[in-house]
């Protein structure tokens, strides 16, 4: 055993040092101007853990690995013994994420009852080498990635230096990976599991050598006010800024970015829209007037951007005064789309919408992989501006910012009524959810919404067949929606043009405002509503795997606006069962309606409801609301094809 050992590791020694000479200056060239060798492969004769003697090869994409002095191609079939198609051979540099020298140790045989035939014929069991480890994924089931470790020995340290060495310069040349991440952790979320969640995860991000720095949140607000406080240079020197919670507290994140950040003009407010149809009609789009023609001096300043405090900021504060934020103009420069700084979300919330929309799955170590990996896409955010909070109150505008939904009036009530609960973690959703519905209020409003030329502007969703026997359809729409569903590198939002953002602070009137640059028209809508809902992103969670709209698009530009009037609460029920259901047709109802739009204005006419942003409540009497398309980037790869 010693000896055929001995005659082994010479072998490989000779093997190796033979492939070497060539690669070692070929590897220093590649070096010096930091990118890995790639043109001649490098290979190797070491042993692999599990597996046995293989030789292994560093191609030009990845790495591969078959068994000596064999002229078959994978390991898959050996020596005329099949070995089955769960033996893995290779890995792209695509699916590795990091490589590390591990301790000298025992490197075991092959635990493949066929390889195990093969090892048996060269002798070898577990033996004691130098080692490392590379570090890769490997896809499973509903879009869950997995971690894969594959760790090869020798004799010899200095050839696994090499190796590590190799992969290593071959990593470096995937510029999109991070290398410094902001991370906040939330250790309330959802059912308080955010420390353990980041625990669980953190050795991800060591391993692909991504430094963090860690802030674990003690009070709701702490995010929110350190995104404010970190200075334009210190973000810079990040390559993102992770979550560990939920939506909500993303959604205080993206807040703390960019209130005092993104300088663009806010929308029409409800006013301009009344006195837009009094005096000239609803046609709009075409006009060419400039923002600061039309916009009287008294309402030019944007009031967020000129706030006193974060409190203010975030509408917990009501007087408005001017140029007091404490930012210079140069501080308050940080031109978007920031392409450089992307956002993450590790999931620990209760309801984890954006992670679900964005990675397909709610998993903790896939959105990790996926940051780590340096995935990108890029997402719509929607600019919310409150403009008073009751009927009586003065208007007073204040922005937030949303990522994945707006509602009122049902989805209001239930996020104001959970509130009360939040001891008992994501069921208080169910429990809330059940008294709302059981009260069935409606709520009288007005709502304008933008209608793009771009949409068919006779129908703004394409139906197809209706699926409902005749008593229904006087209830049902007479067409069924035809979908195109969002989906990785998806055909709709790759066609995203940057956002060209104004630097003016200026409000916008209905004229200036040109619905992003497209044609069209304000409709209004007046009534009683159940609910009144904007869906930036398709919202599929666990409770609705379809999500709210399951067409909505991530980075195409547009809210969904979904006005659902007042109907008898066996009808709600069986639209809100349709929401529940996977392939369900939530929206094919005649009390629904469904617009595709990239602004609306929302006035209540009656009794108040709150507004639900993200998942946290948004009391707002008069709102109005648009999309700024692709506005940020994040960690992830996509909804899975
Ligand atoms: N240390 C903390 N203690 C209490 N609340 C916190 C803390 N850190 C953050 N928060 C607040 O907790 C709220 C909810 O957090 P988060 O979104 O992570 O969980 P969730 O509401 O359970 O999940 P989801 O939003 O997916 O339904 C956020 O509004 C955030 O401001």
């Amino acid at each position: 055993m010693e000896g055929e050992d001995s005659r082994l590791v010479e072998k490989t020694e000779e093997r190796t040092s033979a492939t070497t000479t060539s690669d070692a200056s070929a590897s220093a060239d590649g070096d010096s101007d930091g990118e890995a060798e790639s043109s001649s492969a490098s290979t190797s004769t070491l042993f692999m853990d599990n597996v046995g003697e293989v030789v292994l090869t560093l191609g030009s994409d990845g790495l591969s690995w078959k068994f000596p002095d064999s002229d078959y191609k994978d390991l898959s079939s050996c020596f005329g013994i099949k070995l089955g198609g769960d033996v893995v051979t290779e890995i792209k540099f695509s699916e590795i994420y990091g490589v590390e020298l591990i301790s000298y140790g025992v490197i075991r045989g092959s635990n493949h009852p066929n390889i195990g035939k093969l090892i048996s014929l060269h002798g070898h069991g577990d033996t004691q080498m130098y080692r490392f480890t590379v570090h890769g994924i490997k896809k499973s089931q509903h879009s869950q990635l997995c971690l894969a470790t594959y760790t090869f020995g020798h004799k010899d340290s200095e050839i696994c230096h090499r190796w590590t060495d190799w992969i290593d310069a071959s990593l470096k040349v995937e510029i999109e990976r991070p290398k410094n991440l902001l991370v906040f952790v939330n250790p309330r979320s959802g059912k308080k599991h955010g420390c353990r969640t980041w625990e669980n995860v953190a050795p991800v991000f060591s391993r692909a050598k991504v430094d963090t720095k860690v802030i674990v949140t003690e009070r709701a607000g702490q995010a929110f006010d350190a995104m404010i406080s970190t200075s334009n240079e210190e973000l810079r020197s990040y390559d993102g800024v992770i979550i560990v919670g939920g939506d909500g507290f993303f959604n205080e994140v993206l807040n703390g970015f960019l209130l005092f950040r993104l300088r663009a003009p806010h929308p029409p407010s409800p006013s301009d829209i009344l006195h837009l149809n009094r005096s000239n009609g609803p046609v709009l789009g075409h006009d060419t007037r400039e923002a600061t023609a039309e916009t009287p001096e008294t309402e030019a300043a944007s009031p967020l951007l000129s706030s006193s405090s974060t409190h203010k900021a975030i509408g917990l504060a009501n007087s408005s005064t001017e140029n007091d934020s404490g930012y210079s103009d140069e501080e308050l420069d940080f031109p978007f789309p920031r392409e450089h700084l992307r956002f993450g979300i590790i999931p620990a919330g209760s309801t984890d919408a954006i992670v679900m929309c964005t990675t397909g799955t709610r998993d903790p170590i896939t959105s990790a992989l996926q940051i780590v990996l340096g995935k990108r896409i890029s997402l719509d955010i929607a600019q919310v501006v409150r403009w008073k909070t009751t009927f009586t109150a003065d208007v007073d505008p204040c922005v937030r910012y949303a990522a994945s939904f707006a509602g009122y009036g049902f989805y209001g009530d239930v996020i104001t009524e959970s509130e009360n609960y939040r001891w008992m973690g994501p069921k208080r959703y169910d429990y809330a959810g059940t008294k709302v519905f059981l009260r069935h209020r409606s709520y009288e409003a007005e709502v304008a919404y933008f209608e793009s030329e771009s949409e068919n502007p006779e129908s703004p969703v394409e139906r197809g067949s209706n699926p409902c026997s005749s008593w229904m359809k006087s209830m049902c729409c007479s067409e069924k929606p035809q979908r195109v569903i969002c989906r990785a590198n998806c055909g709709v939002c790759s066609n995203s043009k940057p956002v060209h953002m104004s630097k003016t602070r200026q409000r916008l009137t209905p004229y200036s405002w040109r619905g992003g640059g497209v044609g069209g028209r304000w409709q209004k809508c007046a009534g009683r509503f159940l609910s009144v809902g904007a869906a930036i992103i398709s919202n599929r969670n666990e409770k609705a795997p379809d999500g709210l709209v399951a067409e909505a698009h991530l980075s195409d530009g547009f809210l969904h606006l979904l006005l659902i009037k007042d109907c008898p609460r066996a009808l709600y029920l069986w639209h809100l069962t349709q929401l529940a259901k996977k392939g369900g047709e939530p929206l094919n109802f005649s009390f629904v309606e469904h617009h595709k739009t990239p602004a609306f204005t929302f006035t209540s006419m009656g009794k108040e409801s709150v507004w639900n942003l993200d998942g946290e409540p948004f009391p707002a009497h008069q709102l109005s609301a648009q999309v700024f398309r692709g506005l940020i980037s994040l960690f992830a790869s996509g909804p899975p094809v």
